[in-house]
């Protein structure tokens, strides 16, 4: 019975992807894809930065520009995805960190900054599809909407320390904002990957599905439990609950990109970065 309505929904939405979705051109970068359903003004932000959505200047800045066009043309919700079938995001690319250009570091750093506070202060509702891993800034990307809906048998989590590095500030407080204190603070230090199973225990994420589609299914229906609400006054208590996180990174920003800089530098993070980005290499031969 609960296969046959989820097979109806399922029918449902592949005519609503097949009749409903147009193109949002201006947001739609080479790296990143939005279609607005017309029907519901949701719209998907799909990342296409393949194979693995590796987080680097570039698909940065699509982001931004896709979630600043979403925001203007007053979208009922964004969901966040990929058009990877198995990787969310890899994170932060780490060719980004590794020998880097100085102001080119500098420039990708302030990119994620503002990609996080544009999505995690969205005025418009978030939602991530979870259709893959999610390791660090993928995690960071999902923890910054406020609800997900994850496929089995993957994994999430800020794993930073298992890499040698420290997660800044505003990454803590996105997962705080997310778990309860001790859980966030244990998985924080141990770098822990948490599969599909265990995050949903914990609240990590809100829902577990078979498929993308499914996945997308659930987000609209989060979006559309605020029917009866008045967007403004959800909007403006969102905000409230996330000022003090947001403020906190607004008004060090410029010490924030001096400290990753700093940090990133340092000839031991250099060094174990080189190490991390051979062994993924390896491990692909
Ligand atoms: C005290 C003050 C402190 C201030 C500190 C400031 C800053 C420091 C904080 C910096 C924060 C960093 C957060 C991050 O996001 S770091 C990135 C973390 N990401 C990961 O650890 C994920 C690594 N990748 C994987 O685990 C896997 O690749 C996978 C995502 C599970 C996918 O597995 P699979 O499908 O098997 O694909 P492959 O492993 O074969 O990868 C294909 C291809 O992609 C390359 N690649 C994968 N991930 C990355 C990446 N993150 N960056 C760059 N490149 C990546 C991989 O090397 C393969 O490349 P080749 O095909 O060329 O071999």
């Amino acid at each position: 019975m609960q296969s046959a309505l989820i097979n109806g929904k399922k029918l449902c939405c592949s005519m609503l992807l097949k009749n409903c979705f147009r193109p949002l051109s201006a947001a739609s970068g080479k790296l990143t894809n939005v279609e607005i359903n017309d029907k519901t003004g949701v719209a998907v932000l799909t990342m296409n930065r393949l194979p693995v959505n590796g987080l680097n200047l570039d698909l940065l800045r699509d982001l931004l520009q896709s979630i600043q066009e979403i925001e203007k043309n007053k979208c009922r919700g964004l969901i966040l995805t990929s058009a990877s079938n198995t990787i969310f995001s890899a994170g932060l690319d780490i060719t980004e960190m590794y020998k880097p250009d100085q102001e080119r570091l500098k420039q990708f750093w302030n990119a994620l900054q503002d990609v996080w506070l544009a999505l995690y202060g969205s005025a418009v509702p978030t939602a991530a599809a979870i259709n893959g891993h999610s390791p660090a800034g993928g995690c960071l990307l999902a923890s910054s909407c406020e609800y997900r809906v994850m496929l089995p048998k993957y994994t999430i989590g800020l794993n930073e320390t298992q890499l040698g590095i420290v997660a800044p500030k505003w990454f803590m407080s996105t997962f705080r904002n997310v778990l309860p204190r001790r859980i966030a603070e244990q998985a924080l230090v141990q770098g822990k990957m948490f599969t599909s199973d265990e995050a949903l225990k914990v609240g990590l994420v809100d829902e577990l599905v078979a498929s993308k589609e499914e996945a997308l299914i659930k987000c609209e229906k989060f979006f559309a439990s605020f029917s009866k609400t008045d967007p403004i006054a959800r909007y403006l208590t969102k905000k409230q609950l996330r000022y003090n996180d947001m403020k906190e990174l607004q008004d060090e920003k410029v010490q924030d990109v001096e400290n990753f800089v700093s940090f990133v530098n340092q000839p031991t993070v250099q060094k174990s970065l080189g190490f991390y980005l051979e062994s993924l290499k390896k491990k692909a031969k």
